[in-house]
């Protein structure tokens, strides 16, 4: 992604221990989308930009081997999907991410932090400060006018409503 619009930020948590695991889980962290996903992407970010905004990732097209190793760490499908079935991060259908200001980085406050897997961080959660919640309406209509979905139990997680896509186990290169 950061290569088709360098202003996108990237902080992949599962490249690093800054997780809810604890752990490194990805040999390094990149962001790879298919072609239709990457457009509606970028559609979003360029949206945001006019308000001095963009996005930051924390997870994309999360590969077969990946997310098997997030289920050997925590094999609990209520926060890891079993690799058996598969995750909609693994379709390349899913993006986990945030909005920052443009300039400087800093993410507007959505009231949890990113796997904060509590009520708090339910979308339809109303008993949150005013703000948190004119942040997180901007982020989902910002992201539904391309496309993307929330579902009820994570404020970062989006599924892209498009065609289904297939399970894909490529892992991309670190060098
Ligand atoms: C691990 C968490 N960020 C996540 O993506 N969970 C869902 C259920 C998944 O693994 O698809
Ligand atoms: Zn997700």
């Amino acid at each position: 992604m950061v290569t088709l619009d360098s202003t996108i930020r990237l902080d992949i948590r599962y490249a690093t221990d800054n997780n809810f695991m604890k752990q490194v889980i990805y040999d390094c962290g990149r962001c790879f989308y298919r072609p239709q996903v990457a457009r509606a992407l970028l559609k979003v970010h360029h949206d945001l930009k006019t308000k001095g905004l963009g996005l930051k990732m924390y997870d994309c097209y999360r590969p077969g081997p990946y997310q098997q190793r997030l289920w050997d760490v925590l094999p609990d499908p209520r926060y890891v999907a079993n690799p058996k079935r598969g995750s909609l991060h693994s379709r390349g259908a899913a993006a986990d991410l945030t909005i920052v200001q443009l300039d400087t980085g800093e993410e507007l406050d959505m009231g949890t932090t990113y796997d904060f897997f509590g009520e708090e961080a339910y979308t339809t959660t109303t008993n949150l400060p005013e703000e948190v919640l004119a942040n997180r309406k901007l982020f989902q209509a910002a992201m539904r006018k391309h496309g993307f979905l929330t579902i009820r139990t994570e404020w970062w997680h989006f599924n892209f409503g498009g065609a289904r896509l297939p399970l894909s186990e490529w892992v991309w290169p670190c060098s």
